[in-house]
C-alpha cells in the first residue's frame, strides 16, 4: 500500500508526517511524505520557528512524483494541518490528479482547525476552506469534537446531537467519519470516545481518560485509521485497530510522563496494541 501523505512536519516533537508517517511505515505502508511546512516544533509550545510553504512548492513535488508515474500505485492521499488555503488547493490538485490515476484511491483529510481547550489554532481563512472544499472532497474525514461542532453548525452535547452532526457533514461529501476526543453527556469523566460514522450506522469505543494533554495524538489516529480502513473497508474495524494502537502509544507517554508522544519507543502498539476496547454499535 502506497500513501501520499501531505501535511506539516517539525524536526523536533511528533506531530503531522512526523506524528503520522513512521506508524503507516511500522505497519508496512510505503509513504510519500510532502511537508506543507517546516517548523522546529509544534505550535503548542506557543513559540516555534520555521517556514510555511506554499501551493507551488507542494504542487512541484507532486509534479515530480508524477513524473515517476507511479500515481496509479498510490492507494490513499491523507492530509492534516494546511498552513495557508493555498497549500490546501494544491492538496486538492493532487487528490484529484490521483484519483484521475486510481480511481478507487481513498483521500483521507484530517480537519485541522483547533480545538476545545485551544480554540482555532491554524491561519484565518482555513477553517472555511476545510468546511467549504476539503472536507466535501473527502472519503473519509477525523475531525475532532471542536472540529466537528465547527463543521457541521451543530454544538453537540449529546450521542444524538454527534450522530446528526456526523451526517450533517456527510451530506456534504465524506462516506465515513471518525469523530476523536468525543465527550458527551453519557461519556463518563473519566473515559473518552470515539465514534465514526458510515452508511447510516455508528460505532462508539470508549477508553480510559489518561492524565495528560499532548499534540499529535490526532494526526497518528487519521494515519493509523485511514490504513485500518483501506485494508478492512470497514469504519468499526478500523475504529477498533486505529483507537487501541492509539491508547497504547499515549498510555506509554503518560508513563514516562513525556511532553511528545512516545512515537518511536512505543512502535509496538501500532503492530500489536496492548490493550483493546470494545466497538459498540449505537
Ligand atoms: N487524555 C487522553 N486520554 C486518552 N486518550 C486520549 C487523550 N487525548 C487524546 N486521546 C486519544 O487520541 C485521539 C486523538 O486525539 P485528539 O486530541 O482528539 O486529536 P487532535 O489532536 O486532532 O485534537 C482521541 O480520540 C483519543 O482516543
Ligand atoms: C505544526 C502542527 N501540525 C499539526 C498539529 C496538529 O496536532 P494534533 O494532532 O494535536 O491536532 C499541530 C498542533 O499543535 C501543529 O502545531
Ligand atoms: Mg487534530
Amino acid at each position: 500500500m502506497n500513501v501520499l501523505s501531505i501535511q506539516s512536519h517539525v524536526a523536533y516533537g511528533h506531530v503531522g508526517n512526523a506524528s503520522a508517517v513512521f506508524p503507516m511505515q511500522r505497519l508496512g505502508v510505503e509513504v510519500w511524505a510532502v511537508h506543507t511546512v517546516q517548523f522546529s516544533n509544534h505550535t503548542g509550545y506557543g513559540a516555534w520557528r520555521g517556514r510555511v510553504f506554499d501551493g507551488p512548492a507542494i504542487e512541484e513535488l507532486v509534479e515530480g512524483i508524477a513524473e515517476r508515474g507511479v500515481l496509479p500505485t498510490c492507494d490513499g492521499v491523507l492530509s492534516g494541518y494546511m498552513g495557508s488555503a493555498d497549500i490546501g488547493t494544491a492538496i486538492l490538485r493532487a487528490v484529484a490528479r490521483v484519483r484521475a490515476a486510481n480511481p478507487a484511491a481513498l483521500y483521507c483529510c484530517d480537519p485541522v482547525i483547533g480545538d476545545v481547550g485551544r480554540g482555532v489554532f491554524v491561519r484565518p481563512g482555513i477553517p472555511e476552506f476545510m468546511r467549504d472544499h476539503a472536507v466535501p472532497a473527502a472519503d473519509l474525514i477525523t475531525p475532532n469534537q471542536f472540529e466537528l461542532d465547527y463543521l457541521s453548525g451543530i454544538e453537540i452535547r449529546t450521542l444524538a446531537d454527534a450522530k446528526a452532526a456526523v451526517a450533517a457533514v456527510q451530506a456534504s461529501g465524506p462516506k465515513v467519519v471518525l469523530v476523536t476526543s468525543l465527550h458527551t453527556e453519557e461519556t463518563p469523566d473519566d473515559s473518552i470516545d470515539m465514534l465514526a460514522g458510515e452508511g447510516g450506522r455508528f460505532w462508539r469505543l470508549r477508553t480510559p481518560r489518561l492524565s495528560l494533554s499532548v499534540n499529535g495524538a490526532g494526526d497518528a489516529t487519521a494515519a493509523l485509521f485511514l490504513v485500518h480502513y483501506a485494508r478492512s473497508r470497514s469504519a468499526g474495524e478500523a475504529l477498533g485497530a486505529a483507537a487501541a494502537s492509539v491508547f497504547g502509544l499515549l498510555r506509554r507517554t503518560a508513563e514516562a510522563g513525556a511532553r511528545e508522544i512516545l512515537t518511536v519507543a512505543a512502535q509496538d502498539e501500532f503492530v500489536a496494541p496492548s490493550r483493546t476496547f470494545p466497538v459498540e454499535a449505537v
